[in-house]
């Protein structure tokens, strides 16, 4: 976290350091070094009805809602300039929202900046987030300091992230001399060393090869699953949404367009599409008449056989397309049914006509959060907080 007005390209900032008066003001109950637990009942992360416009018409956020419950991943995806970073930014204090209310473990934060963000780490995407002249080891070892965790244990937990980051071969290595990936790799185990219970990550993946892709994965789970860790992160990476994500709120020109689970998503674009391979070649007459009947997506010969793709609307429509293939004297060789993936539901969601969640309750969740109108709290209360400065995201 940031002091309001400072330049958010310092290192403590970006890496989730809170600001100096905040470290001060944290609590050491005695035994520094135990994780603070968020068990208030509250949502990890309440935002109500954010709204942020730069200038005079770019309404970057508008109208965002949604909660994170303890202990889960929410992504955050969304289009460039979809305003996932705007929100992130504001959820975080660093820019100041025109309306709206955030709450962080209960606390809200423009009421009582300190302690709603005690426990919060942060990972900005293109910020500076670590000092370049310090080794891995030891910008591990002042991000935990900052944090006030016990010397030993922060050590611990530094080299338990030196290892499963895969960062150990290079932990006396200064972050100047690093590959981009394994700079990301030092904010990220950064921000992680504060064993803090709510992290927030833009675009953690950005420029990691596969390899570290994947191992950035398995830490996020574990952080969730065995740490109860609350992350909210930011990414462009279908991979990292559909295999670390619990929850996705889908982002398109500043609005919410969807809450909700990546499965409870995929089901709301499951459109009935069989994929048919059919013996032989059919002729034009058959084809005709699938196409009059049927909506035929594709009807292509492919060696012996036609594929054809079918959209139907029951189980019923498609025996009797097959029932017509099978009247023409071809057999079929098999039926499979074609679900979108999960990019290809994104970027149905983000069409510009694509409608709000709120119009298309999905899933088990139809409140999913995405109701901008629910409960929002209009006003952020001016000269509150961290945010009583100026904005501090004009950044760009
Ligand atoms: N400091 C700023 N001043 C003016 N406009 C801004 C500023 N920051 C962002 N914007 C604009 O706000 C909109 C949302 O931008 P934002 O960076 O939040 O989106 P994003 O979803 O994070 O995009 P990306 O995926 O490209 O990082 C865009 O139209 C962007 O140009």
């Amino acid at each position: 976290m940031q002091p309001p007005g400072a330049d958010e390209g310092t290192a403590a900032t970006s890496a989730g350091a809170e600001p100096p008066e905040a470290v001060d003001g944290a609590a050491t109950d005695g035994d520094a070094a135990t994780r603070p637990h968020l068990d208030s009942g509250a949502a990890a992360v309440s935002v109500r009805n954010l709204t942020k416009t730069y200038g005079d018409d770019v309404r970057a956020v508008d109208g965002v809602s949604f909660d994170v419950e303890p202990g889960t991943v929410v992504g955050l995806l969304g289009p460039n300039g979809a305003g996932k970073t705007t929100l992130i930014k504001s959820v975080l204090g660093l820019v100041l929202p025109d309306a709206g209310a955030v709450d962080i473990d209960g606390v809200d934060v423009y009421a009582d900046t300190r302690e709603a963000y005690r426990h919060v780490g942060a990972m900005l995407e293109g910020a500076r987030n670590v000092y370049w002249r310090l080794t891995v080891r030891e910008n591990l070892r002042f991000f935990a300091a900052l944090g006030d965790v016990d010397p030993a244990k922060a050590r611990e937990r530094g080299e338990e992230l030196l290892d499963r980051l895969d960062l150990q071969e290079k932990a006396d290595t200064p972050v100047n001399d690093l590959s981009r990936g394994m700079k990301q790799k030092t904010a990220l185990a950064c921000t992680l060393s504060r064993g803090v219970p709510v992290v927030f990550l833009d675009e953690p993946t950005l420029g990691l090869d596969v390899e570290s892709s994947l191992s950035l994965r398995r830490e996020l789970r574990r952080l969730a699953e065995d740490e109860s860790t609350t992350v909210v992160l930011s990414s462009h990476d279908m991979g990292v949404i559909e295999t670390v994500c619990d929850r996705v709120v889908v982002l398109s020109e500043g609005r919410v367009v969807a809450d909700d689970s990546v499965a409870a998503l995929k089901a709301l674009f499951r459109t009935q599409r069989y994929r048919v391979v059919v013996d032989g070649r059919i002729d034009d007459r058959l084809d005709a008449r699938l196409r009059r009947e049927y909506e035929v997506i594709r009807s292509e010969p492919v060696g012996d056989t036609t594929h054809l793709e079918l959209a139907v609307e029951s189980g019923r429509e498609l025996h009797a397309a097959l029932g017509a293939v099978l009247d023409a004297g071809h057999e079929v060789a098999s039926v499979d049914a074609a679900d979108p993936d999960f990019e290809e539901v994104f970027l149905r969601l983000t069409e510009r006509d694509a409608a709000p969640v709120t119009d298309a309750p999905v899933g088990d969740d139809p409140e999913g959060g995405a109701d901008a109108a629910n409960g929002a709290d209009t006003g952020v209360r001016p000269g509150s907080g961290a945010n009583s400065g100026a904005d501090v995201g004009a950044d760009r």
